[in-house]
């Protein structure tokens, strides 16, 4: 029998429906990823990487191929995989604890209230956020909104975290440190997370692996790059390595030179 990796993509095709025929967002992605992997998927806008990502949240069913996620098919949404999406979606008329609890109390119903309540405030806690628990989302910036957005889905345990572009809206420096929690995290909780990104930086220094995507339509895998950089990871001391140069250099070129964007050749 095949031997799958825990999170597989197997000979994946979007096509949607539009007024001039069917539009082929993405065809022939075979996509491996292990448990415990930060794969990093990169590519120019309109490629097809949220299509791929809802593909695997189970929000848009492939017109060809399977998604098997530790040997079991993906048909639909569910709670073992979580997304963080740009907007990190919390509900304005509750608190930041209130927000995490509701996503605490629909996936560990075998955990007692008590149980529940420090589960809570332990995930706040690792995205440091404990402090603003009895705060409302208009209360906090957008930069600790998308804590607590990380606090919801990782209280949550799912099998998968999958980011959407999750830090595309903040200005640089809340960018970094938002991904330094994310790095903290990923130290300690070894997840398998697949994240979207425009941002080559933040590509090399997060993932294992770094997915890119050509142009559409019919977009698929161009290259897949391991990121042979030790953890824990340091933005300052990774930035020196050559390691961190090559990859970051080999992205470029892809994005840049081999599939530059497309809205770049419209005149
Ligand atoms: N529901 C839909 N109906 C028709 N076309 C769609 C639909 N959803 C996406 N598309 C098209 O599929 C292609 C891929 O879209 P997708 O949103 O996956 O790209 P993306 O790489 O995530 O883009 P961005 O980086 O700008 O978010 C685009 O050409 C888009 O217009």
């Amino acid at each position: 029998m095949k031997q799958r990796s825990y999170l597989a993509l197997e000979d994946i095709e979007v096509s949607f429906p539009t007024r001039k025929g069917p539009f082929v967002a993405v065809k022939q992605v075979d996509l491996s990823i292990d448990k415990g992997e930060f794969v990093a998927l990169i590519g120019h806008s309109g490629c097809g990487k949220s299509t791929l990502l809802n593909v695997i949240a189970g929000l848009v069913k492939p017109s060809r191929g399977v998604v098997f996620l530790d040997g079991e098919v993906v048909d639909r949404p569910g709670p073992d995989r979580a997304v963080i999406f740009q907007d990190h979606s919390l509900l304005p008329w509750l608190t930041v604890e209130e927000n995490v609890r509701l996503a605490v109390d629909k996936t560990a119903s075998g955990k007692s209230r008590g149980e529940r309540r420090d589960w809570v405030m332990h995930n706040l806690e690792l995205v440091h956020m404990a402090h603003a628990a009895t705060k409302r989302p208009s209360e906090i910036s957008g930069g600790m909104k998308q804590r607590v957005g990380i606090a919801r889905a990782i209280a949550m345990t799912p099998r998968v975290l999958l980011m959407d572009e999750p830090f595309g809206a903040l200005d640089a420096l809340t960018r970094a440190s938002l991904q330094d929690a994310v790095m903290e995290i990923q130290n300690q909780l070894n997840n398998t997370v697949v994240m979207i990104t425009h941002d080559v930086d933040e590509a090399v220094l997060l993932a294992d692996r770094v997915v890119m995507m050509t142009n559409g339509p019919a977009a698929g895998i161009g290259e897949d790059i391991r990121i042979d950089l030790p953890r824990p990871r340091n933005r300052i001391e990774a930035a020196e390595t050559s390691a961190y140069n090559h990859a970051r250099h080999e992205i470029l070129h892809f994005l840049h030179q081999r599939y530059s964007n497309p809205l770049d050749k419209v005149a």
